[in-house]
């Protein structure tokens, strides 16, 4: 029995009778194969990409895993329709935090058609795609206060400026209420989910190296999902087991290109903003510590 998914943060949503992605209580996620020629269009990106031996394989475990197409029932009532079958990113995890996040400074890209062109330098300009090399879609994130999640308005966060971004950013790792706009988000979580050898900021490091030197593929248009547990992220203490399994996996192949031996520089450069964001993060909570330290250690 296919559902809605009940984590997606982004993208066309299967709701109010749309026609959107599904997914099974097996782990896979059920992406309809859009218009436009661009569902065929991610469905041979993935099959390039798949069975792509100069693709190193640590870099593989940065994508969903592709299982082909299969026809299943539209979640627009249809009938049934091709859809992309991928491994379910989030099926592991009880109560994940999401962020879906569009990487580079722009979304069109050479050879599009004038309208979709518009369409896009229009909303580039209208959130930091242009500004910073990113815009953040959307995200949802665990309320530790409510025991329930809180979304992002959509609306919102195609609003956000440069300020907006970090905001959500420091948001997205805080235990304090994501709903009361007035409270600093505290980033109880930022060491955790963005820093270690295993969190964001390590993953995004490993991409980039990739993207410092890779060109057959040119990402256009394509998101950067983080994900992290919020299960046992707050009982950690004494517990090995690493609590927070964040991750970052790219989405959405709709609009890939050849790389034809270019590097991709867009996505290159709009990773690297991120990345900068990143670490300010983590930079601004080690000096936090640092000071509360110091003043703990001076018996204040
Ligand atoms: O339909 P819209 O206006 O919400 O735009 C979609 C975008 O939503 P946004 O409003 O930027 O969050 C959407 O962006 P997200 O996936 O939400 O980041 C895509 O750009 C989508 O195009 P495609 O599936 O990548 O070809 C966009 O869909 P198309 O309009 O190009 O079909
Ligand atoms: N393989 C996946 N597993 C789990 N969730 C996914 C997966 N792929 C996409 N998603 C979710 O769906 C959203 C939209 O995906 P995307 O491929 O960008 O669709 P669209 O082409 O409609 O924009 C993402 O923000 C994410 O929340």
């Amino acid at each position: 029995m296919l559902k809605v998914p009940e984590h997606q943060v982004a993208g066309h949503i299967a709701s109010d009778g749309k026609l959107g992605p599904l997914v099974d209580d097996q782990g896979r996620f059920f992406k309809p194969l859009q218009g436009d020629s661009r569902g065929e269009h991610e469905a041979k990106f993935y099959e390039s990409f798949t069975s792509n031996k100069k693709v190193p394989d640590h870099i593989h475990r940065y994508f969903p895993v592709y299982h082909g197409t299969q026809l299943v029932e539209a979640s627009d009532g249809s009938g049934k329709l091709p859809h992309l079958v991928l491994d379910d990113v989030v099926s592991g995890y009880s109560n994940p935090s999401v962020m879906d996040v569009k990487i580079g400074s722009r979304t069109w890209y050479p050879d599009v058609s004038e309208e979709y062109f518009k369409k896009c330098i229009k909303k580039d300009r209208q959130t930091t795609t242009v500004s910073l090399g990113f815009r953040v879609s959307g995200f949802k994130i665990f309320d530790h206060q409510e025991s329930s999640f809180w979304r992002a308005e959509k609306k919102l966060v195609l609003g956000y400026n440069a300020d907006g971004a970090r905001l959500a950013l420091r948001k997205f790792v805080s235990s304090n209420s994501p709903a009361d706009s007035n409270l600093t988000p505290n980033c109880a979580f930022a060491s955790e989910v963005y820093g270690g050898s295993n969190g964001i900021l390590a993953q995004l490091l490993e991409l980039k190296d990739w993207f410092e030197i890779q060109t057959l593929y040119h990402f256009n248009s394509c998101s950067i999902l983080m994900i992290y547990e919020n299960e046992s992220i707050l009982m950690k203490e004494g517990d090995d087991a690493p609590a927070a399994r964040a991750q970052v996996k790219l989405v959405d192949f709709a609009h890939v290109l050849d790389g034809n031996g270019v590097i991709d520089h867009n996505f290159l450069g709009g990773l690297c903003s991120f990345i900068k964001f990143i670490k300010d993060i983590l930079q601004s909570v080690d000096k936090r510590d640092e000071t509360n330290t110091s003043l703990l250690e001076n018996g204040r």
